[in-house]
């Protein structure tokens, strides 16, 4: 059965088995355990570079040092935009199901609807449904693919988009800078940026301690924006996974992180954060991400090698091709996963059996 929209299994008892994750991949820290330990940084003054922008740097590199996550205030994206696309984004996904897979998106349509994750060939799905479109490069535009119910949301959509645009190319500023390069370095490598938004809504769950909204990641891009409620869900680890911290919502700010092609342009100087998103049976969660990438042909290679450091990237390959291999190496898990799973399985169907039944 293909799975239309999430609603009718949120409603159930007990949370459907294609949902439920191995127990290494389960939730490890609550939702609303909030941690401090990602910094909450104001870019109030960060133009004036007689004042407040080198205090503002030092922070920002800081934290792009040390998780490759932090979160921002003060950012100049007007307040009420940013609750106009919330409140539409929520409209949204109140939408029948009919209405929503107006823009269903199975099948590689790019842009729209869809339920779960994005990687065709994953074993477990996802809690999540989203609704994706791609905003940069303008002449790339499909609008075809963009929803256009509730009303208001296209309008909200376009300003919003180009508002984080600016808002990314300052952050991306600050990391040149702080790389030794010119302000324009890391944009320029992405040479005509792309940008992807994705709208995540997590419904409630009947057993939230046994999935996951969104699996352990890494993005892939340059630096991703992440709006989000004051429900709490997303967590980062640095340790590969054996411990979470769950990064404390705050009104109205956005989380930044960095992804993989940020990461290989610093020659690993900033981590790609390293997140995931859980689930809980109080609250259902949105999250809007907006994904800065380089143009599919841009090259990724280091922009600068410290002295005695080499490259972390063997030689200068594209954004596409870098892309793939992240996509296949995840699929390739996955299915080793899978592979070991059923072994396990296998094995204690052995043990549990006498020599007799097996051999019967
Ligand atoms: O949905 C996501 C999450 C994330 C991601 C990308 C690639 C992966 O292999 C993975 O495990 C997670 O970043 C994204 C980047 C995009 O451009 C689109 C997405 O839908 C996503
Ligand atoms: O919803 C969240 O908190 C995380 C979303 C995310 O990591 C993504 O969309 O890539
Ligand atoms: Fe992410």
């Amino acid at each position: 059965m293909a799975l239309s929209t999430l609603s009718a299994l949120a409603h159930e008892k007990r949370l459907n088995s294609k949902f439920v994750r191995d127990e290494d991949e389960r939730p490890k820290v609550a939702y609303n355990q909030f941690s401090d330990v990602i910094p909450v940084i104001s870019l109030a003054g960060i133009d004036d570079s007689a004042g407040r922008r080198s205090e503002i740097c030092r922070k920002i590199v800081e934290a792009c040092e040390d998780w490759g996550i932090f979160q921002v205030v003060d950012h100049g994206v007007d307040t009420t935009l940013v609750s106009e696309m919330s409140r539409l984004a929520r409209e949204f996904f109140a939408l029948p199901a009919e209405e929503k897979l107006r823009f269903d998106m199975t099948g590689g349509k790019k842009g729209g609807f869809i339920v779960s994750s994005h990687l065709q060939g994953e074993v477990v799905q996802d809690w999540r449904e989203i609704v994706t479109y791609f905003s940069y490069p303008i002449r790339a535009r499909d609008y075809s693919r963009w929803p256009d119910k509730p009303e208001g949301w296209m309008a909200a959509t376009e300003v919003y988009s180009e508002k984080l645009m600016g808002l990314a190319c300052k952050l991306l500023e600050v990391l040149s800078e702080a790389m030794g390069l010119e302000k324009e370095a890391l944009t320029k490598a992405c040479v005509d940026m792309d940008q992807k938004v994705v709208v995540n809504y997590y419904p409630k769950c009947p057993q939230p301690e046994l999935t996951l909204g969104l699996k352990r990641h890494t993005d892939p891009g340059t630096i991703t924006l992440l709006l989000q409620d004051q429900v709490g869900g997303l967590q980062a680890t640095r340790d590969g996974g054996k411990t979470w911290i769950t990064v404390q919502p705050v009104e109205g700010a956005f989380v930044v992180n960095l992804g993989d092609h940020g990461h290989y342009l610093s020659n690993g100087r900033f981590k790609n954060a390293d997140h995931q998103a859980v689930v809980n049976s109080n609250y259902s969660r949105l999250s809007i991400a907006t994904f800065q990438n380089p143009a599919p042909d841009a090259t990724v290679y280091p922009l600068k090698i410290r002295e005695g450091e080499k490259s972390v990237i063997e030689e200068p390959i594209t954004f596409a091709e870098m892309y793939k291999r992240k996509m296949s190496k995840d699929l390739e898990l996955a299915r080793i996963k899978k592979l070991a799973k059923l072994q396990q399985d296998q094995e204690l169907e052995m043990k549990s059996k006498g020599p007799r039944e097996i051999f019967a």
